[in-house]
């Protein structure tokens, strides 16, 4: 048996026993615990294709997964491969093709890869966005304040090479370990390009320059990556109340925060889609609503969860996002501002909302965009600000 032909059969193993839910991360640590005989080459091929496999979403639905995984290879890839090379000679020599020929070759369409066009938002381009599907998007830090020149001269130090994107963002090489070179949270945040920028209406408001201690509420904070970028646009002190339905997940806000030397703050374990007594008729200046959704612009990171996705799950998130949103909009002082947020490419989750909360409550929108990051190896995000 080849080598690649051996790492085909152990992916099949992973596909096959991977369930809906379940992160393929965490489902090859699981096969890779169990499989000791595998060596950090062979774990990192097999993991690549396991990716590739569900990168390329319902295509090839009635294809074995053996044969699956070589056409998914060849779609995934831009040069010639030894994968390609044993298992299928004659799609290596045409895999330097751009993805809409190596579709027509293989007689499907982009469409096959990314079902779901119909449910894009405006503005969102169909193609661009199934072809980034097809590749592992890029890894991003956020350097903070004041510590650019210390992190930029850590890198160099350390022969890192290194994309600087824009002031603070930064693309690293993928796999490096930044642990022991940088002090994560406190120097730079692992964050992704497009969420790094979900606060830029945020830099030109009034609020930004305004003196009095905004009191801010970060509504669905998990461990925080939104107040700590919050934190960093306005660069002076505030107030925060950060608040999610999970208790564990605020344990990793703290320490982050620990970290980052976020102190002004308090946490409380909030279900925001019910009417909370606990914030009695509080206003905050800012909402931050970060609502969980499809997670459908960050699915070339997670591509299982597309392969996975059915549409009749979006109801779930919607109803979920209406009832956050409208419950969190009620605390927003006249003039503040609420970032609706989400990870989703998907007008139902994003414009559709926008609607109906601008019906609700009579808000003004001051501006709502696609982050669009699938040219950019990056995230695609939507936000939306109101003011009352
Ligand atoms: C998209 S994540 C937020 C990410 C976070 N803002 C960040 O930047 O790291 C959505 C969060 O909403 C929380 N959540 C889900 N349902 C909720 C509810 N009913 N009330 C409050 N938080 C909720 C989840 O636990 C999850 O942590």
């Amino acid at each position: 048996m080849s080598f690649y032909f051996a790492h085909i059969k152990a992916a099949a193993e992973v596909i096959k026993h991977l369930k809906h839910g379940m992160p393929l991360a965490l489902q090859l640590q699981h096969f890779f615990a169990k499989n000791k005989k595998y060596g950090s080459k062979d774990r990192k091929s097999i993991a690549t294709i396991c990716y590739q496999y569900f990168r390329v979403g319902k295509a090839f639905k009635s294809t074995p997964i053996e044969e699956k995984i070589v056409l998914a290879n060849y779609l995934c890839s831009s040069s010639p491969n030894q994968l390609l090379a044993s298992q299928a000679p004659a799609l290596n020599e045409t895999v330097q093709l751009d993805v809409a020929a190596k579709c027509q070759q293989l007689g499907i369409a982009l469409t096959d890869i990314f079902a779901f066009n119909e449910m894009l938002g405006a503005g969102i381009d169909s193609f661009l966005f199934a072809a980034s599907l097809l590749q592992q998007p890029a890894f991003f830090i956020r350097v903070r304040p004041q510590w650019h020149e210390n992190v930029t001269n850590k890198l160099k130090a350390n022969a890192i090479a290194f994309n600087q994107v824009n002031d603070d963002a930064i693309e690293l090489p993928q796999g490096t370990k930044i642990e022991p070179l940088l002090s994560l949270n406190k120097e730079a945040v692992v964050q992704d390009l497009s969420s790094q920028q979900v606060f830029n209406y945020l830099k030109q408001h009034p609020l930004a320059s305004s003196t009095h201690l905004l009191q801010i509420w970060d509504c669905c904070a998990a461990s925080g990556g939104k107040s700590i970028l919050m934190a960093d646009v306005l660069q002076r002190p505030f107030h925060l109340l950060a608040t999610d339905v999970r208790a564990s997940i605020l344990n990793n806000l703290k320490q982050r925060f620990k970290e980052a030397g976020l102190k002004n703050y308090e946490t409380k374990v909030i279900d925001a889609t019910v009417n909370t007594s606990m914030l009695a008729d509080r206003k905050f200046d800012i909402i931050i609503c970060d609502t969980p959704c499809s997670g459908s612009g960050t699915w070339s990171r997670t591509p299982e969860q597309m392969h996975f996705f059915e549409n009749s799950t979006l109801q779930k998130f919607t109803a979920l996002q209406l009832k956050i949103a409208s419950q969190a909009i009620q605390h927003l002082q006249k003039g503040g501002l609420f970032f609706y947020i989400t990870c989703s490419v998907f007008a139902q989750e994003n414009e559709n909302i926008v609607t109906e909360l601008k019906q609700k409550f009579h808000l003004q929108l001051l501006q709502m965009e696609y982050i669009k990051g699938y040219q950019k190896q990056a995230d695609s995000m939507f936000v939306a600000v109101f003011t009352v």
